[in-house]
């Protein structure tokens, strides 16, 4: 008999972290005999600093790695074996002896509408209150609407949805795999088009980290890998560390598979929407992360220097 639990999933404790670590713990079991039987997989819940922080935006905060860091932790000293994540939320750099191993195949990466007002966004009325936290949405939304207003709005998907239902905005916008994820599609207004709003870099794909050299639990997560998810986000990713972007610069990124090739569509956006680059990449799945790099240099040299220098100086 082998001791149990046999892994130990870290996650964080939202009902969408924890619909994904179920999500990773069946398809482990479906794939490995000694998984499927009772307790060989225990699902460790793990506060982050990015749960522990309500009341302000998460980009006035700033920093790498909210969602994330204290999962690691766990990696570390050995508490878990496979940290589940929302690949949107891990920093291009990760700590020593780490690595993303697997990603499961990606959920619609599309941003989703929610309003009682109109059907999307070009349809709302002029000056209408638009709640998000993010500053990629912020930035495509002024970018598309500058008679919009934007405000900071937190919370789970629940709260903001209430905050919605009680008129403290007319419409907000949340990633379609969420929903998706927590079987409430069904409350979606409308998915966004790709050209009205694209995507977070990794949108909609989870990702499990272990430690680099753990062979047992590689052979045991190498089984659920899904490697065109892989190249997707890998180029997406490249662009991003490119940038060097962290979650204070409006960053977006979506690669899709055309047959042979990868189509890759970026953009870097000021927070007020009022500068909009764009970069496209065509070429080999092979090539996923020389792309991304090449279409996040693209966007730099678009933007120069003086674009970073003042984005800089808005976050102090
Ligand atoms: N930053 C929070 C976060 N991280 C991942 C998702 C959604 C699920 C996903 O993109 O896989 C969300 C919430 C949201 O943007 O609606």
């Amino acid at each position: 008999m082998t001791d149990l639990p046999i892994l130990r999933l870290g996650t964080r404790g939202s009902p969408l972290a924890l619909a994904q670590a179920n999500e990773v713990k069946r398809l482990l079991a479906a794939a490995h005999e000694e998984l499927a039987q009772d307790d060989a997989i225990e699902i460790v819940v793990i506060k982050t600093t990015g749960d522990m922080i309500q009341d302000r935006a998460l980009a006035a905060i700033g920093g790498k790695g909210l969602f994330t860091k204290e999962i690691e932790e766990g990696l570390q000293d050995q508490s878990i074996d496979v940290a589940v994540h929302s690949m949107k939320d891990v920093p291009t750099w990760l700590p020593e002896g780490l690595e993303i191993s697997t990603v499961l195949e990606r959920e619609d990466p599309r941003d989703a509408w929610f309003s009682n007002k109109a059907s999307s966004l070009d349809a709302l009325p002029q000056g209408a209150v638009v709640g998000t936290a993010s500053l990629r949405r912020q930035a495509q939304i002024k970018a598309r609407r500058p008679d919009l207003e934007v405000i900071t709005f937190r919370g789970s998907v629940q709260t903001r949805l209430r905050k919605l239902a009680e008129g403290q905005v007319d419409a907000t916008l949340l990633a379609v795999a969420g929903l998706n994820r927590l079987k409430q599609s069904e409350l979606i207004t409308a998915a966004l088009s790709i050209e009205e709003m694209l995507p977070a870099p990794a949108q909609g794909a989870v990702g499990l980290e272990i430690r680099s050299g753990d062979s047992r639990v590689r052979s045991y997560v190498d089984a659920i890998h899904h490697l065109p998810t892989m190249q997707r986000i890998s180029a997406e990713r490249a662009c991003l560390a490119e940038l060097d972007g962290s979650c204070r610069t409006p960053i977006a990124a979506l690669a899709e598979i055309e047959g042979d090739q990868l189509y890759l569509r970026t953009l870097l956006a000021s927070t007020d929407g009022s500068q909009i680059f764009r970069a496209e990449r065509r070429g080999a799945l092979g090539d996923a992360e020389k792309l991304g790099r090449s279409a996040g240099q693209d966007l730099k040299e678009q933007a120069g220097e003086a674009f970073f220098k003042e984005l800089e100086a808005q976050q102090l």
